[in-house]
């Protein structure tokens, strides 16, 4: 179900917590949301879940307007939210039983059941939840929000707190949502690798605004820079001077002890590759952006930017 953000203004008093982003979450799709902190996700989230209005702006889910829609957003938006906590004496098959009876939910064991089975919970299901880790807390939560076998899932920073295991655990899971369900899952994370992982498309929001947007592999490429790193062969001691003259207009050069490194676009940099000539080279790397670099491009923070993350060509 596609889901479509419009010009959307929040404000808590003076604090401006949104300030007009629009972009369209596609139906199907698995979408992160990025930001520093406070830059809206929560506040964004709590809009499209139907717990807030927005004060200016529209979002729609499958073109109803969730403001509009009232409690029946419920049926088309399922949550789960940063901390969600369930009643420790009871099993997690029982904390499921209570959500789809709350719901008035048909077919009520074997939605249950195909729930535990896609969290992964089936062999604890009978057991207290409060023996259960962190991680099978977030995906018995997860479990609750499936229930209803809804069109469209928020999660809400759904690894915070994990340890690795767990983390890698809730990854399956949702890649496991995301090839065996038509849900449009939409999740915020702080942590870049996982949305990567994850994430068909990414929003990045800064200060309650909309700084980029797109597929993963877009925003690598159009917000970020490469970088070739070159080391020079003995035979270019003699010209050393003119071969970094030379790469001086290509982008930011550096030199280093072995060579010089360029950070620039990675179409020009390939180029660059191809332009060296090959006796004067003892290797050379292109290093692809990766979310990560163009995350702080995009919030246009140079100051602790890695700006490169994937080496993908290496030439002796
Ligand atoms: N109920 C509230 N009352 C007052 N200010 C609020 C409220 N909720 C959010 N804010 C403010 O709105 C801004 C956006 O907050 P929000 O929680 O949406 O950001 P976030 O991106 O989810 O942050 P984080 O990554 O830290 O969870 C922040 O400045 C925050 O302090």
């Amino acid at each position: 179900m596609q889901i479509t953000i419009t010009d959307v203004h929040k404000r808590y008093g003076d604090v401006v917590a949104l300030e007009g982003p629009s972009f369209e979450i596609p139906s199907g799709s698995t979408f992160g949301v990025l930001g520093t902190n406070g830059a809206g996700k929560t506040t964004l989230f709590g809009l499209l879940v139907g717990h807030d209005r927005p004060d200016a702006g529209r979002i729609e889910v499958g073109g109803i307007d969730v403001a509009e829609a009232g409690h029946s957003v419920r049926e088309r938006v399922a949550f789960l939210p940063e901390h969600a906590g369930f009643p420790p004496a009871m099993t997690g098959r029982e904390v499921l039983d209570v959500h789809a009876r709350v719901r008035g939910l048909e077919a009520r064991d074997r939605r249950i059941e195909d729930a535990l089975e896609t969290v992964g919970l089936a062999d604890a299901a009978d057991r207290a939840v409060s023996g259960y880790s962190n991680g099978m807390g977030r995906r018995l939560g997860l479990a609750a929000a499936l229930i209803p076998d809804p069109p469209v899932l928020v999660l809400d920073e759904p690894t915070a707190g994990l340890d690795p295991r767990g983390v890698a655990t809730f990854h399956r899971t949702i890649e496991r949502i995301g090839r065996e369900t038509d849900a449009t899952v939409v999740l915020s994370s702080h942590v870049l690798s996982e949305v990567e992982r994850l994430c068909d498309e990414v929003a990045i929001l800064e200060n309650g605004s909309l700084r980029a947007v797109g597929s993963v592999t877009e925003l690598r490429e159009e917000t970020a820079d490469g970088r070739v790193t070159v080391s020079l062969s003995p035979a270019a001691d003699a010209s050393r001077a003119d071969l970094l003259e030379a790469v001086q207009g290509r982008g930011a050069v550096t030199e280093t002890s072995e060579g010089f490194e360029v950070v620039c676009e990675r179409d020009a940099a390939v180029a660059l590759c191809g332009d060296l000539e090959s006796d004067l080279v003892e290797r050379f790397e292109v290093t692809e952006p990766g979310l990560e670099a163009a995350f702080h491009e995009a919030l246009r923070d140079e100051s602790d930017a890695p700006s490169t993350d994937t080496a993908t060509e290496v030439r002796a």
